[in-house]
């Protein structure tokens, strides 16, 4: 199973990399004011599934906000360590 760790290397490397049809590279591309308004929208949905849909659709909308966190991350050259020294 991926964890957060492990799909932030795969991020990592597909910034490097940059493979064809990667939908990551296309985010970064964007740029951090894309990506916000990306992590604003997914931290709504995060609130309307906790509230109002199952467990598993919450775990999928919260998946997703990971996701864009860690693109956000990728984006702006954050290590993992840098985030986890506040937590
Ligand atoms: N975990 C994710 C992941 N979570 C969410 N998303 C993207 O986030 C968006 C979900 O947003 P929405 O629910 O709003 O869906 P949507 O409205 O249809 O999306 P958009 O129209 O905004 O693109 C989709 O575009 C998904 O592709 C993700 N995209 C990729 N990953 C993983 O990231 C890795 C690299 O992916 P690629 O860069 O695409 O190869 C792989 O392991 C993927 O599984």
């Amino acid at each position: 199973m991926k964890t957060f760790d492990t799909l932030f290397a795969e991020l990592g490397r597909k910034a490097v990399e940059r493979p064809d049809g990667s939908g990551t590279v296309k985010e970064l591309d964007a740029g951090v004011h894309a990506i916000g308004k990306k992590i604003v929208e997914e931290a709504a949905e995060v609130w309307m599934a906790a509230e109002y849909q199952s467990d598993a659709e919450l775990s999928e909308e919260i998946s997703q906000l990971l996701y864009h966190l860690q693109v956000l991350m990728v984006a702006k050259g954050l290590t993992l360590e840098d985030v986890y020294s506040y937590l």
